[in-house]
């Protein structure tokens, strides 16, 4: 069975590197070359269908056969030809190896993309049409073949020295190796341009890791053993040369065995192209996967968007590109598709029948403290409602999907975003927040930032109201509202529901109906729950309504700690789990839809309405959601 680790609940490593996480499920029902007796529950042995963490089991066969029926003698036919084809695996692998490009400085036959990993099409071989597998296939089998004593995972953190690095990916690194999460062989190499020592870069992770998994446990050993596995390479971003020196050290430390290399590309995205160039040349995998992360900004535009994915595709094919979006990798978010589709009572309700409207709420209780610079750029329409609030808009709007499989979920995914009705500037209000004194305490205006124009008109909030026009949504308003600097942080999705027709209790609301009508909120951060807000009667012989919450609260439901988004996302990516990472088709439509919107505004050098730090943000918000009967879920007196 494939789970090595008590503790990772996605412990794969058992298995052979996998390309991709359907393999898994190849890899987990390929006999082993010695023929071991034919499993008692083999033929009704469960097998992911994704990846392990979706928990979604695909039972292969629901037969439970007794050693000695049919099934077993097909195992014992079939096991000599693959005892064969295995010998003859391991010897093209040894060929593959040995033919792979030569990984000295300056090599130039890596400038093309490097192969993706591929499915593969396990028929041909259980058909014994072995001629028809491709060297790639070959070689994928070959990786399968490998088992996991053979095979390493080197992840480079590219821009080791900054802050995403420190805050979020160390951590998150050191969060899987606790949890056993890691593969048995693995690597951390830190790069940037920063002059540190191993001893160094070490010194600095360590200030960031806590155990915060098991907060009773002293993690100090945990620690040290992860840290001595972190190495630090200096070097420019653009040079080939440098790249060249990492690949030779992660060579050192991969010792022969299978390796699989991670790229997590933590820099300012004007280097992006750079990066992918040299180590696409200079540093991928000669014989396992290599995969690059790359963080957001994805463009500024549909223009920039499209030329950053043309230059990344110069050195990469899609497969190989991991989008990050950290929003998809939140618990609550992961939860939104069981919620709806794992349960009669939302599924059918999920549609224009039911739902009046739907609100993605994203603040935060601080301004852009330290990153105005990055932020001046960019403004909250791109920061945050482009990438974050629409992914979760999308994911929540889409179609059934086919299956789980990640393409079937971008697929659907990219229908709505397509679906999108153009956004129209009369449905978009946007703010910036000014300086505000409570307390004693001065809070500073969003241009008092240094790295900040003073007459910078860039938006730190945004309310915007969208539509999706196909069948299920038509004519209901989508309400998004991003700002910074408000009275409190906060992302949720709030989902208010229709009238109750003919509702018997009509007269017991008063006058407001709407505040009758149910509403589900999906708290996604901070304190995560998901409640439905009901109608019930007031204990007593008496006929008086209230309001009450049927609440699931995560902290009092589960003791284990929530996993932060970006572990997650790096084990998937580990992994080969594509699902909560955006395609570039997703990233087109997502642009389409707000680039034209973006260009008017500062065409136009419209002036964002000013609101006091640590407010509730820009009274244009509420006109903009009366336009279309909807009151902020988040502003009503009960929550
Ligand atoms: N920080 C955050 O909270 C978030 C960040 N992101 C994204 O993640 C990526 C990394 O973010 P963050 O760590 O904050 O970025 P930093 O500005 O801290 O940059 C990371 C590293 O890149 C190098 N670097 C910085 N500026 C330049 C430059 N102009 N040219 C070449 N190298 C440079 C520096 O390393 P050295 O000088 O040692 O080479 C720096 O330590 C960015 O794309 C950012 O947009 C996304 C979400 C949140
Ligand atoms: O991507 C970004 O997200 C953070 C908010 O992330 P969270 O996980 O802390 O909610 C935001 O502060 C930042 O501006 C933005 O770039």
């Amino acid at each position: 069975m494939a789970f090595s680790s008590p503790k990772c609940p996605s412990s794969w490593f058992a298995l052979p590197p996998s390309p991709g996480p359907r393999s898994r499920r190849v890899a987990a029902a390929s006999p082993s070359p010695s023929c071991p007796p034919l499993p008692r529950r083999f033929f009704s042995e469960k097998i992911p269908s994704q990846s392990p963490r979706n928990r979604h089991w695909n039972v292969v066969s629901m037969h439970e056969e007794e050693p000695g029926s049919e099934f077993e003698d097909l195992w014992a036919l079939a096991c000599p030809s693959l005892k064969i084809l295995d010998a003859w695996l391991a010897l093209i692998k040894s060929v593959i190896i040995h033919i792979s490009r030569p990984k000295t400085p300056g090599h130039k036959a890596a400038t093309v993309p490097v192969s993706p990993e591929k499915e593969i099409d396990l028929k041909k071989v259980e058909n014994g049409v072995s001629s028809a597998i491709s060297a790639e296939e070959h070689r994928d089998l070959a990786i399968l073949n490998t088992s996991k004593k053979d095979s390493t995972v080197s992840i480079t953190v590219v821009g080791a020295s900054g802050d995403l690095a420190k805050k979020k990916i160390f951590p998150a690194l050191f969060a899987l190796y606790y949890e056993d999460c890691l593969p048995e062989h693995f690597t951390i190499f830190g790069y940037a341009r920063s002059k540190m020592t191993d001893a160094e870069l070490r010194n600095m992770v360590s200030r960031t890791l806590t155990c915060r998994i098991d907060k009773r446990e002293n993690c100090s050993e945990k620690m040290e053993q992860f840290l001595s596995r972190c190495f630090y390479h200096s070097g420019q971003y653009g040079s080939e040369e440098n790249f060249a020196e990492l690949d030779k050290e992660l060579n050192e430390h991969e010792a022969g065995r299978l390796s699989n290399r991670l790229f997590y590309l933590s820099i300012p995205p004007n280097i992006f192209i750079d990066v992918a160039k040299c180590a696409s040349k200079s540093a991928s995998s000669a014989n396992g996967w290599t995969r690059v992360i790359v963080e957001k900004p994805f463009g500024r535009d549909s223009e920039s968007s499209a030329a950053l994915t043309r230059g990344l595709k110069q050195y990469l094919v899609e497969d190989q590109i991991f989008r990050i979006d950290h929003y998809l990798g939140k618990e609550l978010v992961e939860n939104l598709s069981i919620l709806r589709f794992s349960n009669l009572v939302f599924e059918p309700l999920w549609s224009r029948q039911y739902i009046r409207n739907v609100q993605l709420i994203f603040s935060e209780d601080f301004g852009t403290e330290g990153r105005g610079g990055y932020f001046d750029n960019y403004g909250i329409i791109r920061d945050i409602m482009q990438n974050h609030l629409l992914q979760i808009l999308a994911l929540f709007a889409m179609e059934t999907p086919v299956s789980l499989d990640a393409e079937d979920i971008r697929n659907e995914k990219v229908k709505v975003l397509r679906s999108m009705r153009p956004l129209q500037l009369e449905n978009v209000v946007i703010g910036q927040y000014k300086s505000h004194t409570k307390g004693g305490i001065t809070y500073p205006a969003y241009t008092d930032d240094k790295t900040v124009p003073k007459d910078s008109l860039t938006p730190t909030f945004a309310a915007a109201a969208l539509f999706i026009d196909n069948a299920r949504w038509d004519g209901v308003p989508f309400l998004m509202k991003a700002g910074k600097a408000l009275h409190t942080r906060r992302a949720e999705i709030r989902v208010q529901f229709r009238h109750v027709p003919g509702n018997l209790y009509k007269r017991s609301f008063g006058t407001d109906l709407d505040r009758a009508t149910n509403e589900l909120v999906i708290r996604v951060q901070p304190d995560e729950a998901i409640y439905l807000k009901i109608n019930n009667k007031i204990p007593g012989l008496g006929m008086r309504l209230d309001r009450s919450n049927l609440n699931l609260h995560y902290a009092a439901r589960y003791s284990k700690e929530i996993p932060d988004a970006y572990e997650r996302l790096l084990l998937d990516a580990i992994e080969g789990e594509r699902r909560l990472f955006i395609r570039s088709d997703e990233l087109d439509a997502a642009w389409a839809l707000f680039t034209p919107l973006l260009k008017e505004l500062e065409e136009k050098k419209i002036a964002p309405e000013l609101y006091p730090y640590g407010s509730r943000g820009p009274v244009g918000a509420h006109y903009l959601a009366s336009k279309y009967n909807v009151r902020w879920g988040d502003l009503s007196s009960e929550h």
